[in-house]
């Protein structure tokens, strides 16, 4: 029986820590307003043959290191790679909840999309195509209300087939302008060999044609010393490539 990682990731206030209390029977604070969950929490649940590490992470609206928040939950994807991103959605704000999808399938393609508050949106009367979003997103896509403990089980089947590899995502690959796009292919090859193949390399470049000096802190403090010479010329490059 294997364990696997599943990380809850989502914009604040979509149901994380509802869905994570439910199937971990754990009480994490949950309540109808955002930045509830500061402090990321562990607990676990079985489904089938299998035992899962659920970690609820704080809300996020993006991983661009604008907050604490942003930058833990960014961190725990790229540095702790679980064996499953599972993103929580809104189903009733889902423009601008995906924007956060789309960031989780850049940095990894081991991803669940799961769309919560389905009670809610029927209600509002919104038609939600499950399976255009999955066709498009290349990851499994579901619909639940975590309140009305509805389409779990289904979700459960999602998680399992990405953990155990069953399922090959081909996440959406968003292609930047020609500038952009220049400056990412110039740096990867230098994010590859100071980062190593374990790390995103696109996106890594992408953050520091950006000039992110969050992200860059916590790969050296992830890599240790030794790599800190490189990442410093890599992310100067970056910069002025960017400029
Ligand atoms: N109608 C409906 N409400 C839900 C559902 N899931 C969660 N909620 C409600 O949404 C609110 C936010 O839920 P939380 O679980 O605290 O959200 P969260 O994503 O953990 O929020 P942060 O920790 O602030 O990021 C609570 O009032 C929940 O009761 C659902 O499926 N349907
Ligand atoms: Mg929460």
């Amino acid at each position: 029986m294997s364990r696997y990682t599943v990380a809850f990731a989502g914009n604040p206030n979509t149901g994380k820590s509802t869905l994570f209390n439910l199937l971990t029977g754990m009480r994490q604070h949950t309540g109808n307003w955002a930045g509830k969950t500061v402090v990321t929490a562990e607990g676990q649940f079985t489904h089938k043959d299998h035992t899962y590490l659920a970690v609820d992470l704080p809300g996020t609206y993006s991983l661009y290191s604008n907050s604490a928040d942003e930058e833990a939950a960014r961190d725990y994807i790229i540095f702790e790679q679980p064996d499953v991103t599972l993103v929580v959605l809104d189903a009733t704000s889902l423009e601008r909840n995906l924007n956060l999808a789309l960031q989780v399938l850049e940095i990894t393609g081991r991803a669940v999309v799961c769309i919560n508050l389905i009670d809610e949106a029927r209600r509002l009367g919104i038609d939600i195509n499950l399976k255009r979003i999955a066709k498009r997103l290349g990851v499994p896509v579901t619909a639940i209300s975590a309140r009305g403990r509805i389409g779990i089980d289904e979700l459960l089947d999602q998680i399992e087939r990405v953990a155990t590899g069953e399922f090959r995502a081909e996440p959406l690959k968003i292609t930047y302008n020609d500038e952009i796009e220049q400056g990412i292919a110039e740096l990867i090859p230098m994010v590859e060999q100071t980062v190593g193949a374990r790390y995103p390399a696109r996106w890594i470049a992408l953050r520091l044609l950006d000039g992110d000096h969050s992200l860059l802190a916590s790969l050296k403090a992830h890599m240790g010393r030794k790599d800190i010479h490189v990442s410093e010329e890599v992310a100067s490059h970056g910069i002025t490539a960017c400029h």
